[in-house]
């Protein structure tokens, strides 16, 4: 008899599996998961609070780094009827979709619709006469593609399709639509279903496509917290229409947090390979090195280690400020919520990337041996770069911040700013003065007077372009890197300043050894970001040559100073293994024997010779082919 474990973590590696075994097999291992996860929720209420914590579970402990099945049930579909179904829309589905008697998906993009989601073709066009909506898809870009789960798994999903009612189109709004028999599973009449096929990665994840040929669906399946459409068809308009965007927002703010997640499963592998494996003499006649003494690895690696740490701290403030903003939308006061909007689309692009970007180091700074499968440093990989799009491309999500910042820069003179972009006040006072200093302060002042000046540069730019008779549409596309970059400076001097904050108060509580490590992680991120954008600061601030000179020293002083740290460092994300499932990752630090383990798992070594060669390579090599 299996235990638990065994069940989800024995059997076949995922990678000799068939993309329909792949899935089988997620499904089988998910079904185990989410019941004990089941059981969890049983015993807790699920608001949104108690929810994340729940969804950050299912996040972290993801047994496949192809993810599941279910991940969209938890990730989207829940929490949008959440945010977005009234009481008695929540009292008839929400406790089947919290207990699993149904599975959720969240179909929002098609196939010729992703970020301008204003454009999405699939309409709802309500039915006066029986009280339905008409459910279509008019052409095949209308066909809703890549929703999680939908391709085999999904009984129920939340549809994004513009709203028709008396001849008058209002836009985009959710539906949920049963898109499968709960008993038989066969998909109901007027619907194409299907799965997208093999992917990059998240392979596991099951996304689908689907197609509506006139699918009724009663009125009441419009999800109607905010707008809603009565019996003869009028439309109540939304307080404010951009609630419906309310459930994009909150899922940016957990891909914040999963993206740390996966970088911290990545650095933990590159780290305890790097202390295992010894390659090369650093002296003649010397025995070989860990490769984590090379400079070169410490930078590779130890930079991924401290942006961990402040991602994981942006997370928490991201995740608070989400909170208390989210609570002010309750109450009606909508004055945060492009603040909010703003902040995590900057948090989600610059967390993704940045998590990409080192999980690709990761990767290299591993070799050979990181190329395997086995690592699940590939696996990885292809995850996070999967991040860099889902929830938003991450170029369209920094648009958007740049969008806000301007927005906040031409009323700069007219109040108080709210808490994310106050400094914008403070580095453009009269009088304020600022001379390069290389310390932590001194490079939060250069960032955020970077980011002052790229914004205020942006506006400048518009303006005079559009005086110059250009359109205010050209005139943003033609500056639109400028505005990535604006977006991108503001996001890193807020992750930079709430890193030094956040861990300066955690310091305060921690023992001196520990506080003057976590306080080498802080300069750390902030060195290895300053010298990342030097031209930025040497255009905008008083940075001089001299001073670079310096920082690089003070970068390789910090690297050599947390070098005896950096296992103790991933260690503490206490990874076990059965999550971590690396050969090179492994606690024990067995890395070759767990290479060769995993190597004679191949099916390849099942018999001494491939049935290929009687068929193929003796005839061709005997010239008889
Ligand atoms: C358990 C295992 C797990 C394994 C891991 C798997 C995890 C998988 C995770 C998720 C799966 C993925 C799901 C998805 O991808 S769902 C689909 C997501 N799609 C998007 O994010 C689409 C992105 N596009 C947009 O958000 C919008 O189209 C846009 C904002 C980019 C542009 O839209 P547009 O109408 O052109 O906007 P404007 O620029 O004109 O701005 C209009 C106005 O609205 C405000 N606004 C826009 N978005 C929001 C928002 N989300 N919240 C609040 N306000 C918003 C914007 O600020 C403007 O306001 P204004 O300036 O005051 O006018
Ligand atoms: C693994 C994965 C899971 C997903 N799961 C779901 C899901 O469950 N449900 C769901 O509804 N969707 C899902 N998606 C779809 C995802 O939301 C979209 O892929 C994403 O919104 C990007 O849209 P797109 O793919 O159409 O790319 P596009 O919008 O076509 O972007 C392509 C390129 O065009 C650029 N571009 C587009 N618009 C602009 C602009 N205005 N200004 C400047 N550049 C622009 C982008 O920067 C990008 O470089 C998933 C995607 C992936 C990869």
């Amino acid at each position: 008899m299996l235990t638990k474990r065994e069940e989800l973590f024995g059997g076949t590696p995922d990678e000799y599996l068939s993309h329909k075994e792949k899935y089988e097999n997620s499904t089988r291992k998910a079904v185990i998961l989410f019941s004990l996860l089941r059981k969890i929720q049983e015993e807790n209420n699920t608001d949104l609070t108690n929810y994340r914590n729940l969804l950050s579970g299912v996040l972290g402990a993801s047994i496949s780094q192809d993810g599941s099945p279910f991940g969209l049930h938890y990730i989207m579909f829940m929490p949008v009827f959440m945010s977005q179904a009234d009481e008695e829309q929540q009292e008839r589905w929400l406790h089947r979709a919290l207990n699993c008697s149904i599975i959720g998906s969240y179909a929002q993009t098609e196939l010729g619709h992703g970020t301008f989601i204003r454009g999405l073709e699939t309409t709802a066009t309500y039915d006066p006469s029986t009280q339905e909506f008409v459910l279509h898809s008019p052409t095949l870009t209308s066909y809703k593609w890549w929703p999680g789960g939908l391709g085999n798994t999904a009984n129920y999903c939340i549809v994004i399709a513009q709203l028709y009612s008396k001849g008058e189109c209002h836009g985009i709004h959710s539906f949920i639509v049963q898109v499968r028999d709960e008993d038989t599973h066969m998909p109901l009449p007027g619907i194409k279903v299907g799965e997208i096929g093999v992917k990059m990665g998240l392979n596991a994840v099951n996304n689908g496509f689907i197609g509506f040929e006139n699918v009724r669906i009663p009125r009441t399946n419009m999800l109607m917290k905010h707008a809603k459409i009565l019996e003869d068809g009028t439309y109540v308009k939304s307080k404010n229409s951009k609630l419906i965007y309310g459930a994009m927002v909150f899922v940016r703010v957990v891909i914040v947090f999963d993206s740390v997640n996966y970088l911290a499963k990545a650095i933990t592998v590159a780290t305890r390979y790097s202390a295992v494996r010894r390659q090369s003499q650093l002296k003649e006649g010397e025995p070989e090195r860990q490769i984590l003494d090379y400079v070169t690895q410490q930078d590779k690696i130890l930079t991924a280690i401290a942006g961990c740490f402040a991602m994981k701290m942006n997370a928490r403030m991201l995740w608070d400020t989400f909170n208390v903003i989210n609570d002010q939308l309750h109450k009606g006061n909508m004055e945060r919520l492009g603040e909010l909007h703003a902040l995590a689309c900057c948090l989600k692009a610059i967390s993704t990337s940045d998590s990409s970007l080192f999980t690709a180091r990761c990767r290299v700074s591993c070799g050979g041996h990181g190329y395997m499968v086995s690592s699940t440093l590939p696996a990885t990989s292809a995850l996070t770069t999967a991040s860099c799009t889902y929830e938003g491309d991450n170029t369209v999500l920094l648009l958007q911040t740049a969008r806000f910042l301007l927005k906040t820069w031409r009323q700069i003179d007219t109040g108080p700013l709210t808490p994310t972009v106050e400094y914008l006040k403070t580095v453009s006072a009269p009088g304020f003065s600022y001379k390069w200093e290389n310390s932590i302060e001194g490079i939060i002042r250069g960032f955020q007077i970077v980011s002052m000046k790229k914004i205020s540069s942006c506006l400048n730019l518009m303006t005079a372009k559009v005086m110059s008779g250009m359109s205010q549409a050209d005139a943003w596309n033609t500056i639109s890197i400028q505005l990535v970059s604006a977006g991108e400076s503001h996001c890193r001097a807020i992750v930079i300043s709430t890193f030094h904050e956040d861990m300066s108060k955690a310091m305060r509580s921690m023992s001196a050894s520990l506080a003057e490590v976590m306080g080498q992680l802080v300069e750390l991120y902030a060195v290895y970001w300053t010298l990342e954008r030097l031209g930025d600061l040497l255009e905008y601030t008083s940075i001089s040559g001299a001073d670079v000179v310096k920082l690089r020293s003070w970068y390789e002083e910090l690297l050599r100073k947390i070098r005896p740290n950096a296992v103790g460092l991933v260690d503490a994300f206490d990874i076990i293994d059965e999550l971590l499932q690396s050969t090179l990752g492994a606690y024990d630090g067995r890395v070759y024997e767990r290479l060769m383990e995993e190597a004679l798992k191949s099916p390849l070594n099942a018999e001494p010779v491939n049935q290929s060669f009687h068929k193929y390579l003796k005839p061709f090599m005997q010239g008889k082919l």
